[in-house]
């Protein structure tokens, strides 16, 4: 029986990580004036994401998206493409009018990613980035028609692609949020020991 589809990049093998791997450039799908973008710098929590928000490939039920310092981030080419997809929402992804890739969603609003911007690595035209770590909103693909019944199936999947599922991201980033929070609120006065 063929495994389950997950996202081009996983399901037949991932390329190989380069440790050295130090950024590079975003391009869209576009095979005329595509935009690109360049991403100074490493990219960290890679991780494959369920939710409807995130840009897919054709036929991909996860999305694999990672985030980049938002200083670290340059529009090289054609930026005058680019549109902000739902501008009420906390990652402001700014996608290609033409192909529809989302090239890079900053985080501006008051919030623990602030700063930050949320990245698709398969778009870099260079190899080498870090493999996703995990796999974030799990349950959210059944928000766009996954079956229901076939999920335990996707998380079994996930699991052997070394991708431990969760239903919100992960307790790392989880936990980033909520400290956030606490010190906002003023409940955690201090930096945790
Ligand atoms: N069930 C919803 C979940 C959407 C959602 O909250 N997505 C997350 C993860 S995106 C990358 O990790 C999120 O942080 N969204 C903020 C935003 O989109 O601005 C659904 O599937 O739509
Ligand atoms: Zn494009
Ligand atoms: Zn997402």
């Amino acid at each position: 029986m063929p495994s389950i589809a997950i996202h081009p990049s996983l399901d037949g093998g991932f390329k190989a990580t380069d440790a050295a791997f130090s950024g590079g450039t975003l391009a869209c799908n576009c095979t005329s004036n595509p935009v690109k973008v360049r991403i100074k710098g490493d990219i960290a929590h890679n991780h494959a994401c369920g939710c409807t928000k995130c840009w897919k490939p054709d036929g991909a039920v996860f999305s694999v998206v990672a985030v980049a310092p938002t200083a670290n981030v340059e529009v090289l080419q054609n930026g005058d493409k680019l549109a902000v997809v739902d501008p009420g929402a906390l990652i402001q992804r700014h996608a290609c009018k033409d192909c529809g890739v989302h090239m890079y969603g900053p985080v501006e609003r008051d919030h623990a990613f602030k700063g930050l911007s949320f990245l698709h690595p398969e778009r870099f035209q260079e190899t080498g980035w870090a493999k996703p770590g995990f796999a974030a909103f799990v349950s959210s693909i059944i928000e766009s028609g996954y079956d229901p019944a076939r999920m335990d199936g996707v998380r079994a999947r996930l699991r052997e692609l070394g991708l431990e599922p969760y239903d919100c991201l992960n307790p790392v980033l989880m936990d980033v949020i909520a400290t956030w929070t606490a010190k906002k609120s003023g409940t955690l006065k201090t930096q945790a020991a």
